[in-house]
């Protein structure tokens, strides 16, 4: 049977370094491209690639999608930075080309996928849920993409439950000790040397709190997500959000 083709873009990041690496080791993928900022998207059309993997920046991962949506090359993306806009500019370029895959998946470890789940499940159970997320000093961005999805999700639950707003006596606070509202749940950035990336679920009612806690401790976690992505992505036109989609869990 021959080989996927694959390219990552963003090759030579923390996290795409890390993927050019298990690609070459997967038997069924060949990675064809690795392309880093300077380096023109063409290389991926001559080398005929027919999957990208899009880890980069959440200023440069439009434009790149365009490219891959515009030569009909399946796209797996890990770059953070997805707000509604950019998901139907996203479904409304798929429309054009139907047939394309893209993943977009805030978190491709198994253990923060299982996370932002036990917290959707967990959030209309009890008063009080907030969000902290832990990560390097290296990251571009805050809050991270894991913990804005977890806090939407948490939202949408507590929203169909008919939860009551979360108590909450501030009068006064310096800005940003509360965190970032994501749609009404406090979302709290730390960013610390010797951290990857790390995130805990407080939940808290009467007398009791549940916390959901989870820890990468190397970028190897987030590479059987990618390349379970890579693999299916051929076969899962339009948009797809989520990795859960791909694990049956959503
Ligand atoms: N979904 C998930 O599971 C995960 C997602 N991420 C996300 O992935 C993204 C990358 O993270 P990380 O690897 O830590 O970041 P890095 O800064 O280490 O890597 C980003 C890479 O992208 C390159 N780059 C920037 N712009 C372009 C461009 N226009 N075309 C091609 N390459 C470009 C950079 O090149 P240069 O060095 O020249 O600037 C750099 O090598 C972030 O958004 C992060 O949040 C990270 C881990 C897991
Ligand atoms: O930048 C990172 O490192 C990570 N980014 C993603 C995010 O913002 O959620 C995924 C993971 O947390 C690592």
């Amino acid at each position: 049977m021959s080989k996927l083709r694959v390219a990552v873009i963003g090759a030579r990041g923390r996290i795409g370094s890390e993927a050019v690496r298990a690609v070459e080791a997967a038997d069924d993928l060949e990675l064809v491209a690795a392309a880093g900022r300077e380096d023109p998207l063409t290389a991926l059309t001559d080398a005929g690639a027919q999957v990208a993997v899009e880890l980069t920046r959440p200023d440069a991962v439009m434009d790149n999608l365009a490219f891959c949506l515009d030569h009909g090359i399946h796209a797996v993306v890990g770059t953070t930075g997805w707000t509604e806009e950019r998901l139907t500019r996203v479904r409304e370029r798929l429309a054009k080309t139907p047939g394309t895959g893209v993943l977009i998946a805030p978190n491709f470890s198994l253990g923060a996928v299982l996370t932002m789940k036990f917290a959707q499940v967990a959030a209309p159970y009890f008063e009080s849920v907030e969000v902290i997320e832990l990560h390097h000093p290296k990251k571009a961005d805050a809050p991270s993409g894991t913990a804005a999805r977890t806090a939407q999700l948490i939202a949408e639950a507590r929203e169909a439950a008919g939860s009551a707003p979360m108590p909450d006596a501030t009068e006064t606070a310096l800005d940003g000790a509360r965190g970032a509202s994501v749609d009404g749940v406090p979302v709290h950035s730390v960013r610390l040397r010797g951290l990857l990336a790390h995130q805990e679920v407080l939940l808290g009612a009467e007398g009791e709190t549940l916390t959901i806690r989870h820890d990468s401790l190397h970028h190897s976690s987030f590479m059987p997500g990618i390349l379970l992505g890579v693999r299916r992505v051929v076969e899962t036109p339009g948009l797809t959000f989520g990795l859960e989609h791909l694990l049956d869990l959503s």
